[in-house]
């Protein structure tokens, strides 16, 4: 097949992106800080300036019954599906169709005040990746988001700021077979979800601001997306 444009840096990110995801707090270096905790869900940040602006990584980690890596990441990959869970989005648009795995988005989000508006332009990746610690445990899944240029949509070219960004959604899904040898149903499944995100808010927004939009928003964001997962694959068959 013919390679797309940005492959071998998608594939070169998701990588990157993947190993940093599955390093333990303790392994991803000082000052993380928890900042919210919620039943399973933990929620850690570091304070990091680029040129004065505030870049906080983020990192979430959180296990939910019921669901599995393959389904967070399908709802959270598939552009049909994110108006439902992303109450920050104010429009998106897929931009281009790269594989049936690989899109290229513009988004932008409802303006914070006092900033101005942002938006994004990212390609997002969906991938099964090999367990290679416990060959036959699950396997795990992850969609990576990393801003990108794209000409047709040069930065700051409107009333929005760029904002630049990296996500990775790691998912590992775990069954706890039932005891008598009958089928496996939800409630033998779990997902571990590790969320790490950098956003660069591009233009200059008060740190006071943006971190009190990351302190408010991250925790609100991981809770809905995952029980919005958890509504719409309840009735339906496990997708492993
Ligand atoms: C003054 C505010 C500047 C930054 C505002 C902002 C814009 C976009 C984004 C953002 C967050 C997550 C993604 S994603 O995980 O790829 C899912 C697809 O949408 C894409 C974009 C973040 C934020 C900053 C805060 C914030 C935090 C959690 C939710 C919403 N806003």
């Amino acid at each position: 097949a013919v390679l797309h444009r940005l492959w071998a840096e998608i594939d070169k990110t998701v990588k990157q992106q993947v190993t940093m995801a599955r390093m333990g707090i303790g392994e991803c270096g000082t000052g993380w800080q928890l900042f919210a905790e919620d039943g399973e869900m933990k929620m850690y940040r570091r304070e990091e300036e680029i040129d004065g602006m505030v870049v906080d990584p983020l990192k979430a980690v959180h296990v939910v019954k019921g669901i599995t890596g393959h389904e967070v990441c399908h709802y959270f990959f598939s552009p049909k599906y994110r108006y439902d869970w992303e109450t920050t989005l104010e429009h998106m648009t897929v931009l281009e169709t790269i594989s049936d795995d690989t899109l290229l988005f513009l988004q932008t989000h409802k303006r914070i005040w006092p900033a101005s508006q942002r938006e994004a332009v990212f390609w997002s990746h969906m991938r099964k990746l090999p367990n290679d610690q416990d060959r036959d445990g699950p396997d795990m899944w992850t969609v990576v988001n990393n801003s990108t240029e794209d000409e047709s949509h040069p930065a700051n070219s409107g009333k929005c700021v760029r904002i630049y960004l990296t996500v990775c959604l790691l998912c590992q899904t775990r069954v706890h077979p039932p005891k008598d040898g009958t089928p496996i149903t939800r409630d033998n499944v779990s997902c571990k979800i590790t969320y790490c995100s950098v956003v660069n808010p591009g233009g200059w927004a008060p740190a006071s601001v943006l971190r009190a939009v990351y302190k408010r928003e991250y925790p609100k964001f991981l809770k809905r997306f995952t029980t919005y997962v958890t509504n719409q694959t309840k009735n339906k068959p496990i997708m492993f």
